[in-house]
């Protein structure tokens, strides 16, 4: 059996993950400081799936301790790469933690890579690489933009590293590129904890919906869109889980023909915000108290994918509509109002 290491598996898109390929019969192990999760989440993950995952407490940041993982488990054939700080506005306020963060982690991953033989490695990267794109829908062959934040950079360096790491090492790499990943596992033990006021649109509605938050601002809607708010391609994330048991499938198979392939993981469709929030009134039942507020700097202004190449190679079907989509979220919010600790959503208090 595949064993996977999976970093930043308390994550939202990684316990989903973790979910999926141990229902595609693979052995997982993770690894999360919890700097931005609780392990609590292996709770839902075990409710599942039955089974226990063995979670490694450490800074990614930290080569020793990596490293002692890699020592311990030298059975791992593939690593899946989530582990990472993610929120635009603060790494604008502390870019040099982002780019420690981000960048360090990596390089410590690839070199345990190097010193231990992985063939394949996986990496989450994201649609802001293309920031705002002069024509939609992007294809991986739509050049990058210059980054808006330091987040987007750390994105864009992290695909130079692996991409030049890839030509000089044996390991395949595949590139992911995330577009706006929302919603809730079907079964809704597990899904996003936002730490804080949450910056995304999704847990911003359904916070609003269930009275955490008193109101909700809609980002400008003097946009040229067809209702003038913005364009995005919300996916869900047990689709984008599965992408991610497809693409170790892939690699393992050997129908990569490149050291270092990229796949846009997006629905394919574009909705707007205000589309989202309607859609998300219809399946709640709930009117969402939204006032329009001011454009929000660094907002690409309309993005949605052309999703053809990962549907064909990766054989990826998508199972989840929007509706879908803003149902499971708004099933998990209601769900976690039932847990003090969850609900509250401060580092301290989730773990
Ligand atoms: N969620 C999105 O909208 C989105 C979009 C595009 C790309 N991505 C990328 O996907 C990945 C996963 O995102 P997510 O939404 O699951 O984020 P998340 O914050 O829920 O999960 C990331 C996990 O990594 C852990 N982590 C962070 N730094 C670490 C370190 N140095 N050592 C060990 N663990 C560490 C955190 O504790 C957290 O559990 C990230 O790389 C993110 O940048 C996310
Ligand atoms: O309270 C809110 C929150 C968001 N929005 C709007 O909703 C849209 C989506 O915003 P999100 O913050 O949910 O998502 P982004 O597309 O801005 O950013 C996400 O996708 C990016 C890729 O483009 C990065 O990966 C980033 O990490 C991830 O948060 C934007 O137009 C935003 O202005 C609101 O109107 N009100």
């Amino acid at each position: 059996m595949s064993k996977i290491l999976v970093t930043g598996g308390c994550g939202y898109i990684g316990s989903h993950t973790i979910v999926d390929l141990v229902e595609n019969g693979y052995e997982v192990i993770s690894v999360d400081n919890n700097s931005r999760s609780t392990s609590r989440i292996f709770e839902g993950i075990e409710k599942i799936t039955g089974k226990k995952i063995k979670n490694y407490k450490v800074d990614l940041c930290n080569f020793d301790d990596t490293f002692a993982i890699f020592q311990e488990n030298e059975d791992i054939t593939g690593i899946i790469h989530f582990a990472a700080f993610k929120a635009v506005g603060e790494s604008v306020e502390q870019p040099l933690m982002y780019f420690e963060n981000n960048l360090v982690s990596l390089i410590n991953l690839l070199k345990c890579v190097q010193e231990f033989n992985i063939p394949h490695f996986v990496f989450s990267s994201s649609c802001t690489v293309y920031g705002n794109p002069d024509k939609i829908p992007v294809t991986e062959t739509t050049p990058p933009k210059p980054a808006e934040s330091p987040y987007g950079y750390t994105k864009q360096m992290g695909e130079q590293i692996i991409n030049e790491f890839s030509k000089a090492n044996a390991a395949q790499c595949v590139l992911l590129r995330y577009f706006n990943p929302v919603g809730a596992h079907p079964s809704i033990m597990i899904g996003e904890l936002p730490i804080g006021k949450p910056a995304n649109l999704v847990p911003a509605i359904t916070q609003t919906a269930i009275g955490k938050l008193p109101l909700m601002q809609v980002y400008g809607d003097d946009y040229d869109t067809r209702d003038g708010s913005c364009v995005r391609d919300f996916i869900h994330v047990s689709d984008i889980a599965h992408a991610h048991t497809l693409a170790i499938q892939f690699l393992e198979q050997g129908k990569s023909t490149k050291r270092c392939e990229v796949f846009n993981l997006g629905s394919g469709n574009g909705f707007t915000v205000l589309e989202a929030i309607k859609t998300f009134e219809k399946v709640s039942g709930v009117h969402l108290n939204y006032v329009i507020g001011p454009r929000r700097p660094g907002d690409v202004i309309a993005i949605y994918a052309n999703n053809d190449f990962a549907v064909k190679t990766l054989g990826w079907k998508l199972k989840y509509s929007l509706e879908d989509m803003l149902l499971t979220a708004w099933k998990w919010e209601q769900r976690l109002k039932t847990d003090e600790k969850f609900y509250q959503s401060k580092p301290a208090d989730l773990n």
